[in-house]
């Protein structure tokens, strides 16, 4: 790699938010609205910003939003890393290489143990650390026939919300799902309304706004979703998010969003690994699995500030080899042991009993990925027989790990 010798990595001051965007927008093929654009500029201000510049020009930068992630029995903070982007003139020199060592940095500075983010291309962040901490399914309906289903949907009335006044509703009910799925960000006021409820999707322009149907009062349950007509009285309703207290609510909201009139399918992109759905479907013919992806890719960028933040579904003790080669203080044989719900992370001089990179470390973190999967990968080397099986007991979680919050 031809690495420039006048390429720095910095700080971006806020005098080069408008620069940064326009490299940003360059680099993504993008022309948003006058407000899109002021709402990145805001982001950005709010954000802890890396520059990568060649002399003086802007030729790259990154950015970390203020995230507390839910993990586990708890939650911690988290750079929620977004916007990196390279000039085309400068790629493959180097650039993001340079700008993730002084993210590293920030990230010790502003007492991030975690890092996470969406990847444009799965390739790219595997090298840095970064493994799946959540995966996600696209479930899709065939909803030209009622849906049929194996429970009996919760029969109390759905109603609409305004999505001026779904932060209020929502908020409480959707920050107490944190506590049951580890991977998801607390939700700001102005997340809900500049980012998640956004009126003009910014992948499809053609999408309705966002439709909100909710049941129960108190809130037993919600979908946020949009439509589109293919002028043939079949289009898609998208479903950008279920939560149920119940199957019976579940049951009733998926009924709803299967037999909204002019559409015929429901797309349900970002559903979590153990959603009841096909569980609940009668013809699983007419509920299919179509897709299942990487959603947010997770660094344990402080590895003992990770492992003793989080709950534990039982004891363990075994000495785990973590491989970090761009930050070695995580590296090396350490003792886990975790007594009575609580870790300890010890440098450790005995055999180890499982060798891997801190990137599979990630990958199990949250409960996703169970380890024993990944010894079978090749990924992981079990020393020891068992440790593998001792170590997902202790990882284990009720729900699986899920976030839809693309950022
Ligand atoms: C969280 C987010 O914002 S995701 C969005 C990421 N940004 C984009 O996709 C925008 C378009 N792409 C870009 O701006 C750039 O190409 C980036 C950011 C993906 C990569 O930046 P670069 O400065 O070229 O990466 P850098 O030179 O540091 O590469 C480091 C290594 O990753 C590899 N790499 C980087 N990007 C890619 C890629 N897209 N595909 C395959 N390999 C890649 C390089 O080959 C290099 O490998 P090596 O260490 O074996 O030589």
């Amino acid at each position: 790699m031809d690495r420039h010798p006048d390429l720095h990595f910095r700080e971006l001051p806020e005098t080069d938010i408008d620069r940064a965007l326009a490299l940003a927008y360059l680099v993504f093929h993008e022309s948003p609205e006058d407000d899109r654009r002021k709402h990145h500029h805001e982001m950005l201000r709010e954000s802890a910003r890396i520059g990568a510049y060649d002399g003086d020009r802007l030729v790259g930068s990154l950015a970390a939003l203020r995230f507390t992630l839910s993990v586990p029995g708890g939650e911690l903070p988290c750079a929620g890393v977004t916007m990196v982007n390279v000039a085309p003139t400068h790629r493959r020199r180097g650039v993001l290489s340079g700008m993730v060592a002084e993210l590293y940095r920030r990230c010790g500075t502003e007492g991030w143990p975690l890092a996470a983010l969406w990847a444009s291309e799965a390739v790219i962040y595997g090298r840095f650390g970064f493994g799946h901490g959540t995966r996600g399914q696209t479930i899709e309906i065939d909803s030209r026939t009622p849906l049929a289903l194996r429970v009996s949907p919760d029969e109390r009335p759905l109603r609409l919300v305004d999505p001026t006044e779904a932060p209020a509703l929502l908020g409480p009910y959707y920050e107490r799902t944190r506590e049951l799925r580890a991977g998801r960000h607390a939700r700001s006021e102005a997340w809900w309304r500049e980012e998640w409820l956004v009126e003009k999707d910014e992948e499809d322009g053609d999408l309705s706004p966002p439709r909100i149907v909710a049941l129960g009062d108190p809130l037993a349950g919600y979908a946020v979703y949009r439509t589109k007509s293919d002028g043939e009285g079949c289009g898609p309703v998208r479903v950008d998010e279920l939560e149920a207290d119940t199957p019976a609510v579940a049951a009733a909201l998926w009924r709803y969003l299967a037999s909204i009139d002019l559409t015929g399918t429901v797309r349900a992109w970002g559903r979590p690994m153990d959603d009841p759905l096909q569980h609940l479907a009668a013809d699983r013919d007419q509920v299919r699995v179509t897709s299942v992806f990487p959603s947010l890719w997770l660094r344990l960028v402080d590895v003992p500030g990770a492992l003793r933040a989080r709950s534990w579904a039982a004891d363990v003790d075994l000495v785990l080899d973590v491989t970090d080669t761009h930050l070695p203080a995580n590296s090396g044989p350490h003792r886990l042991t975790v007594s009575g719900g609580h870790a300890s992370w010890e440098p450790a001089a005995g055999p180890a009993d499982l060798a891997l990179d801190v990137r599979e470390l990630a990958s199990c973190y949250l409960g996703g990925t169970p380890v024993a999967e990944l010894v079978r990968a090749g990924l992981v080397t079990e020393h020891t027989p068992g440790a593998a099986a001792a170590l997902d007991a202790a990882l284990r979680t009720e729900y699986a790990p899920h976030t839809v919050d693309e950022f």
